[in-house]
Parts: C-alpha cells; sequence; structure tokens
C-alpha cells in the first residue's frame, strides 16, 4: 500500500518543478542517528505538510535542509543547486531566496515589528531606509497586519500578530520557499484558520513554495496539498489527504484517522 502511494506520488510529480530534493539524507547526534538515508521532494507551488510523532525529526531536518545542522551524509538539492558544490556567492543568493518561521515566531525582542522585518533586508541588501521602510509596510499590509503594528514591539502583540510578523519578516526578501515550523501552534483554532488562509492566499497570489511542519489536523486537511510522514527515520510516506486516509500504515492510520481526524472528516 505504502509502496503503491508512493509510486503514484512520483507519476504526479513527473513534470513539475522539484525545488527541493533531498537524497539519502543521514543526519545523527553521536550514536543517535535521526535521519538515515531520508528522501523527500517539494514541488513548486505546492504546500507540504510535514508531520511526525514527536521527537521523530521534523526539525532536525528542517534545520539541515537550512544548513544550520551538519548532515553526515547525502544531497540536498534546492531551488536547482547543490548547497556544498556551489560558491559562497551562489550560496548567499540561495538563502535570499528561502523564508523561515521558526517555532514561537522568534521574533527579536528588543527591535519593533518594522525593525524585524528588515533585518534580512540588511543582512543581505544595502538599500536606502525609507525604501526598507516602504517595504517593510507592504509585508505588514500582505500579511494582514493593521499599519500601526509596525511600531509595535513583539512583547505588546498577541500571538497571531506575532506569527503575522514573523511571517512578514520571512516573506521580507520576496522567497520562492517559505519554511514554517508549526506555524498555527498556540493559536486558537479561529486565529489557525485564518492564518492557514493567509498562507494559502500567499501561495495563490505569489507563487510561493511552502513546506509546513505542523501537528494541526485542520491545516492539513484545509491548505496542504501534499503530506509528507516521517517515522522510522525516513519519510514513510507522501501523498495527498485522500491518500493518508486510505494509507494503512500504523502511525498514518490512526493519525488520520484517529478520533480528532473523525471529528474533522465530519465538520
Ligand atoms: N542539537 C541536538 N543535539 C542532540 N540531539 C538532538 C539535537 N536536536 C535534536 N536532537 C534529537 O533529535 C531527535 C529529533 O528531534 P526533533 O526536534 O527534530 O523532533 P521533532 O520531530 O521536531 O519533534 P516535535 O514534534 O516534538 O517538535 C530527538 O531525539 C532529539 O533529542
Amino acid at each position: 500500500m505504502v509502496q503503491a502511494v508512493m509510486e503514484k506520488q512520483l507519476e504526479q510529480a513527473a513534470g513539475r518543478e522539484t525545488v527541493l530534493s533531498v537524497r539519502d539524507l543521514t543526519v545523527g547526534f553521536g550514536d543517535n542517528i535521526v535521519l538515515d538515508k531520508l528522501n523527500l521532494d517539494v514541488l513548486r507551488g505546492e504546500i507540504l505538510g510535514f508531520v511526525g510523532a514527536s521527537g521523530t525529526g521534523k526539525s532536525v531536518l528542517m534545520r539541515t535542509v537550512l544548513r544550520l545542522l551538519p548532515k553526515r551524509s547525502g544531497t540536498i538539492e534546492i531551488l536547482g543547486a547543490e548547497y556544498d558544490k556551489v560558491s559562497d556567492e551562489e550560496r548567499l543568493a540561495l538563502d535570499m531566496r528561502l523564508g523561515v518561521l521558526f517555532q514561537h515566531g522568534a521574533l527579536f525582542s528588543a527591535l519593533t515589528v518594522r525593525e524585524n522585518i528588515q533585518v534580512p533586508m540588511r543582512e543581505y541588501l544595502d538599500l536606502p531606509q525609507d525604501l526598507m521602510d516602504e517595504l517593510a509596510r507592504l509585508k505588514i499590509e500582505l500579511v494582514g497586519l493593521a499599519p500601526e503594528a509596525a511600531e509595535k514591539y513583539p512583547s505588546e502583540l498577541s500571538g497571531g500578530m506575532i506569527k503575522r510578523a514573523a511571517l512578514a519578516r520571512a516573506l521580507a526578501l520576496d522567497p520562492d520557499l517559505v519554511f514554517l515550523d508549526e506555524p498555527t501552534s498556540g493559536l486558537d483554532p479561529i486565529g489557525a484558520a485564518e492564518f492557514d488562509e493567509l498562507i494559502a492566499k500567499l501561495r495563490d497570489t505569489l507563487g510561493l513554495t511552502v513546506y509546513m511542519v505542523t501537528h494541526d489536523l485542520d491545516s492539513l486537511f484545509s491548505v496542504c496539498d501534499r503530506i509528507a510522514v516521517l517515522g522510522q527515520k525516513r519519510v514513510l510516506v507522501e501523498g495527498t489527504i485522500e491518500d493518508m486516509l486510505a494509507c494503512d500504515e500504523p502511525w498514518v492510520k490512526s493519525y488520520f484517522r484517529g478520533k480528532r481526524a473523525r471529528a474533522i472528516v465530519h465538520d
């Protein structure tokens, strides 16, 4: 069954551009091998939901792809380039095409929302302050925050506003691919649904590709085009929500056909 789902996905993937291709990736800490020969493809323009039991290595994979953790072996090709094989200059250019929203927002508490959004601009670009202010204003509008949010500090924002501000910072350089680590965690169901709608809208309007680590079944059912499940140190199964619902792999079955999931399906 799992094999059949994988083969169907490969067929569907044929002909679409792969923006992230991970092959035989092994990552570990001392004797603890967290990912073992893992393979994963993310296709342009899709929202990929990445799930797996707690502690299976979802964050480790995302951090390794972002070069925040070292890999033992394997290849990671991102936006058509293999990081290990490009020059420093090309690596910098690649980094600019990636946006990241870390869990809990991870905004700088001593900076206002506007200043937070301008951090990547300062790091990668050499722009006059008035242009950066205008760009920050546009990003704030894009994520649905009020203009007044620009001069507020993170401590003055609600959880939902922090997520939106962090998303605005992730979008600061108009990336092709954004990584979201549990973007709806800590939000109430209405706030989470609004955030999901925002992500779908941004994908549709900006043509973003979204890689989203999530435990949120609502997000998986409502906005993800495809889902990848991490287990046994690799991607156990990849597919649409329908594929997940038909899958007999025990963890996938209990996650997607358990009590909580059934409540969503029958909503
Ligand atoms: N810097 C590190 N040093 C040593 N071990 C680590 C490090 N980071 C992660 N690990 C280990 O890697 C494994 C996977 O952790 P990871 O945080 O990726 O899980 P996760 O799937 O994201 O979990 P959760 O859903 O709870 O966030 C765990 O066993 C963890 O202890």
